[in-house]
């Protein structure tokens, strides 16, 4: 593995409050970003492989319908990719697996080290409990695009493979009916500007616990997305996630 020690950065969703701050925390390694609208003043381009031919990494948190370009353009070119955008539907996590043949990709719903061990406590918790009604309820502010939020969907897949079972066979979005044995719910509540707030509650007829996150500054997500680019870039491909760039 050649490790890449000041490795060049760029951001896609450049101009968006995540990709804002990004621009911020990368500082002089910024060497460009993406958006719909070009900047030739920011090095701001519209085009996908032309950012990634000038960078070693480029940090992506933009909107789910641009994944697969992103995929095919970073795997083209050879560049290292962070993604951090949710909502992805399968085609464009196919899109992901597939890049990830090619290049380095660290793909997290969350980019906070809180969260990050949250999810390892949700798969302990789990596998634990594996009767207790697991429910996950999470608030983000009234720009969000996706429910329930790719956070939650990482808790809910994190309960299930603590379970054995996959989050697709036990998901459950829609409240109405008599809850089923086994089943992970998904609660999404939408208002002002929450930065993003995700709870885990298991219960019994006899107790209850609750693992409880709250992101206080969006740049949390920002420090960690740094953290991440610095880690990946001049890895050798494959899939990885934010526990692997947060071991010690
Ligand atoms: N992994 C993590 O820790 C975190 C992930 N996120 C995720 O990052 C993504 C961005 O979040 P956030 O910065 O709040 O969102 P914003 O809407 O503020 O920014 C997204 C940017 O993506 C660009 N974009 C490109 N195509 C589209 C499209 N079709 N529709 C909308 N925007 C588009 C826009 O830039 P332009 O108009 O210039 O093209 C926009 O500014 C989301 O998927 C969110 O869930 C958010 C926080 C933390
Ligand atoms: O859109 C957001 O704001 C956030 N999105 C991520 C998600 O969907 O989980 C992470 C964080 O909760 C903020």
């Amino acid at each position: 593995m050649t490790q890449i020690s000041a490795p060049r950065i760029g951001i896609a969703g450049i101009t968006g409050r995540l990709g804002t701050l990004c621009a911020e925390e990368a500082g002089d390694a910024l060497v460009g970003g993406l958006s719909r609208t070009a900047d030739t003043q920011r090095n701001i381009t519209t085009d996908p492989a032309t950012l990634a031919k000038s960078c070693d990494v480029v940090i992506d948190v933009s909107h789910a319908s641009t994944v697969p370009a992103h995929a095919a353009a970073f795997a083209q070119a050879g560049c290292a990719w962070v993604l951090g955008t949710t909502g992805l539907d399968q085609g464009a996590q196919d899109a992901v697996n597939a890049a990830a043949q090619h290049i380095p990709v660290l793909q997290a719903a969350n980019f906070s080290p809180a969260l990050t061990l949250f999810l390892e406590l949700a798969r302990q918790l789990g596998a634990g409990l594996p009767d207790y009604d697991a429910e996950i309820l999470e608030v983000h502010h009234r720009q969000k695009l996706d429910a329930p939020s790719g956070t939650a969907l990482a808790i809910g897949r994190a309960v299930a493979e603590g379970r054995g079972v996959r989050l697709e066979d036990v998901a459950r979005t829609d409240q109405n009916g008599r809850r089923p044995d086994g089943a992970i719910g998904f609660a999404s509540l939408r208002g002002g500007q929450i930065v993003g707030e995700h709870d885990l509650v298991l219960m019994a007829a006899d107790e209850q616990i609750t693992l409880s996150h709250r992101a206080l500054d969006r740049r949390v997500f920002a420090r960690g997305a740094l953290l991440a680019a610095r880690w990946l870039a001049g890895r050798p491909a494959g899939l990885y996630t934010m526990a692997d760039a947060l071991k010690r």
